[in-house]
Order: C-alpha cells, then structure tokens, then sequence
C-alpha cells in the first residue's frame, strides 16, 4: 500500500505512465468483468440460430434493483491522457460500441479502494463486441477519432446520482472519482 504514493509522486515527477491499448478478449477483460461478442461462450438452452437470425445468452446483468436502464452514450474525446477515473458502487454497468471503436481505460481497486495502478488496462473496444464492467471497476473511455455511439445497461439510481453531481455538484453516492495520471498509446510498453 505504501507503494502507491511513491508512484504517484513518481507519475507527477516523470509524466503519466504509459499504457498500450489491447485487443479485447474474454480472458484479458476478465479481472475487470465480462467481455461480450464472443459467442462460443454461449450454453445450448439459451441459443438460437437460424438462417434468419441468431441469438443467445451473453450476460446475466445485475443492477442490484429492479430499475435496469439503458442510456444511449455518445464518446468524442480522442485525449490520449487520462486524469481521472470513475467507478459505480451499486450497480455493474454494460457498455456497447454502435457507431464505432472506443478504448476503454480499467484498473481495479487497492486495498485502500482507490484505483491500482499496477492494473490499469486499456481495451479497444469495436462495434459487435462489449463488455460488462464488475461493480467498483474504475473506468475512463476514449475514441480513435470523431463521435462514437453506445448503448450503455446501468441502474437508474446511478445515472440520476451522476446527473445530480454533474449538474448540480451534489454529493455522489453510487459513484466515485479518482485522480489518476495515465497515457494511452498503441504499442508503447506498459
Ligand atoms: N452514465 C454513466 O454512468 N457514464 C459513465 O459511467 C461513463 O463511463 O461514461
């Protein structure tokens, strides 16, 4: 635990610690939570294919109450550096590219609850694939270039708490920030 505030200080002496961005699979997302569009995970009661269609059981998504949303999210920013992250306490939370690519920036959290950064991962994300954040998964997300559309599964709850505290400035209770110095590149080692 004491580590971390030398790597803090580390990070503000010599910049943000770089990351690469990473193909998204099953196996590297899943300290994080569960990545979605890989069908072969899929079991035989909850599938259908036909010529016409297809479709099957990807995730069984726990909002922790019955008010599940679905918000339609719209991601621009393109800045290779990440300053803070985001994690929601009471729910998971679904996220689905649409119109385009984004990269998604995750970590878990310390002992002390804020994030590792010893696990700070980056994932590009395509349309067809997605992923499902764990509860308390930190996370920040950026796009290649332009205007990128998801669709985005979370509790009702969160998304008014979030609003209210963007809005408003009140206090958050189903979500918290934390100061992070991170830059995302491709290929650049970890
Ligand atoms: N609405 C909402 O919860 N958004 C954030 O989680 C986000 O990462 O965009």
């Amino acid at each position: 635990m004491g580590e971390r505030p030398i790597l803090r200080a580390m990070s503000n002496l010599i910049g943000p610690r770089m990351i690469s961005i990473e193909p998204l699979t099953p196996d590297a997302f899943a300290p994080y939570g569960t990545a979605l569009g890989f069908a072969a995970r899929h079991t035989p009661d909850t599938a259908f294919f036909s010529p016409a269609s297809d479709f099957w059981h990807e995730h069984g998504f726990a909002s922790g109450e019955t008010k599940t949303e679905i918000l339609w999210v719209v991601y621009r920013s393109s800045d290779p550096t990440i300053a803070r992250l985001e994690a929601h306490l009471a729910t998971e939370q679904a996220l689905i590219p649409l119109t385009g690519s984004i990269v998604h920036i995750v970590a878990r959290s310390a002992p002390d609850g804020a994030p590792d950064p010893q696990t700070v991962r980056a994932f590009a994300i395509a349309p067809g694939q997605g992923i499902v954040m764990a509860k308390d998964c930190w996370h920040a997300t950026r796009v290649f270039a332009g205007d990128v559309t998801c669709a985005m599964l979370t509790r009702a709850s969160t998304t008014k708490d979030l609003v209210a505290h963007l809005q408003t400035g009140a206090p958050l209770t189903e979500s918290r920030y934390a100061d992070i110095a991170i830059s995302i590149g491709n290929g650049e080692k970890r």
